[in-house]
C-alpha cells in the first residue's frame, strides 16, 4: 500500500506543488497518473522513490517511509525516470550485475522481454538509441519484480509495435501483490492497460476513479450537431460530428476516452468531482 496523508511540498523559491494531497494506491493495481506539464506528477513519483520529501504530512510505502531509503524498501521499488541512465556493458550484462540487487529478480522475464523488444544480448549499453535504452530500462524493471514499480513516461521512444510488447509484457509480468504507477501525456498508450487513473490538477487530486467506474459514470459518445448541451461536460469537434463527455444517465458501461476524460476534469472540475463524488470514499 503506498499512503500519501495531507501531504504538501514545494521547490525552494517556487510556487506550491502539493497542498494537503491525500492518496492511497493498493496492490494488484495499474495506475496511470496525468496532469498538464509541470502539474507535479514526477515529483510524485519521486516521492514515491524516496528521491524528494515532504514539507507537511506523511508517504507510506509498504510500512517504509521512503526518504529513509532502507534497504528492505531499495530492495522492493523501482522508479524509471523519464531520462533513465544505464551503466557501461552490455544488454545481458546488466541483468547479470544488477539483478542480484532485487530478490525476486528473474533472469528469464528479462531476457523474454529483451527479445520481444528486438534488442540483441550482446549489444553494448552505450551502442544503443534512446527508445532501445528505454526498453532495456524496463525489461530490467519488469524482470525486478518489486512491489511497487514507479515510471515516468515509459512509452516516450518507443515505437508503435514496440508499444503493443510493452503492454503485453506489462500485463504479463503484473500481479495482485504489485503497484505500477505510469506518468504520462500519451493516453492512447495507456487504453486497455491502466485499471485506476489520477489526475493533479492546480495542486490537487482531481479525479482519483477506476476505470470501469467511469465507464459507469460517463458516456463518451459522437454528436452529429452540439445544439442542446447543456448535459455537455466536455465537446471537441472532430471529422465525424463531435465527440462530447456527458453524465451516464442510461448506465451502460462504454469505452472511455482518456484524452476527453482528461479535458473534462480540466475544463469543468466542479461539476467532474459532483459527478465523482458518489464513489465510495478509498481507504
Ligand atoms: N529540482 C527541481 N527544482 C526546482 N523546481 C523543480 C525541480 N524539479 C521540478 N521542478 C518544478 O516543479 C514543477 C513540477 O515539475 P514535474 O517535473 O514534477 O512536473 P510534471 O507534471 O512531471 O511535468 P511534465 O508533464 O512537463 O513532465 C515544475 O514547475 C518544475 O519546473
Amino acid at each position: 500500500m503506498i499512503t500519501f496523508d495531507n501531504v504538501s511540498f514545494r521547490y525552494k523559491r517556487r510556487k506550491p506543488l502539493f497542498e494537503n494531497l491525500s492518496l492511497n494506491l493498493v496492490p494488484g493495481h495499474i495506475y496511470g497518473l496525468l496532469g498538464r506539464n509541470g502539474e507535479g506528477k514526477s515529483t510524485l513519483l519521486r516521492h514515491i522513490a524516496g528521491l524528494v520529501f515532504p514539507d507537511k504530512g506523511e508517504i507510506d510505502v509498504f510500512g517504509f517511509k521512503p526518504f529513509e531509503r532502507r534497504p528492505g524498501f531499495l530492495r522492493e521499488v523501482f522508479y524509471i525516470p523519464e531520462e533513465p541512465y544505464l551503466p557501461s556493458g552490455t544488454v545481458k550484462s546488466l541483468s547479470e550485475r544488477y539483478g542480484s540487487l532485487y530478490v525476486n529478480f528473474d533472469h528469464g522475464v528479462f531476457v523474454k522481454a529483451i527479445f520481444q523488444f528486438d534488442i540483441f544480448e550482446n549489444e553494448k549499453l552505450d551502442n544503443l538509441s534512446y527508445g532501445q535504452r528505454k526498453k532495456v530500462i524496463i525489461a530490467f524493471a519488469l524482470a525486478a519484480n518489486t512491489k511497487v514499480l514507479l515510471m515516468d513516461e515509459p512509452t516516450n521512444g518507443l515505437d508503435i509495435p514496440s508499444k503493443t510488447q510493452f503492454k503485453k509484457l506489462v500485463l504479463s509480468t503484473f500481479n495482485e501483490e504489485r503497484i505500477i504507477v505510469m506518468a504520462t501525456h500519451q493516453v492512447r498508450d495507456l487504453e486497455n492497460l491502466i485499471d485506476t487513473i489520477i489526475i493533479l490538477h492546480e495542486n490537487k487530486l482531481a479525479l482519483q476513479a477506476k476505470t470501469d467506474e467511469v465507464s459507469q459514470l460517463l458516456s463518451f459518445q459522437i454528436r452529429p450537431e452540439l445544439q442542446d448541451h447543456e448535459d455537455v461536460l466536455y465537446a471537441q469537434i472532430s471529422p465525424g460530428g463531435y465527440k462530447v463527455v456527458t453524465k451516464n444517465i442510461f448506465g451502460n458501461a462504454g469505452q472511455i476516452n482518456l484524452e476527453y476524460l482528461f479535458n473534462a476534469v480540466i475544463e469543468s472540475p466542479s461539476s467532474m468531482k459532483e459527478i465523482f463524488d458518489q464513489l465510495p470514499v478509498r481507504n
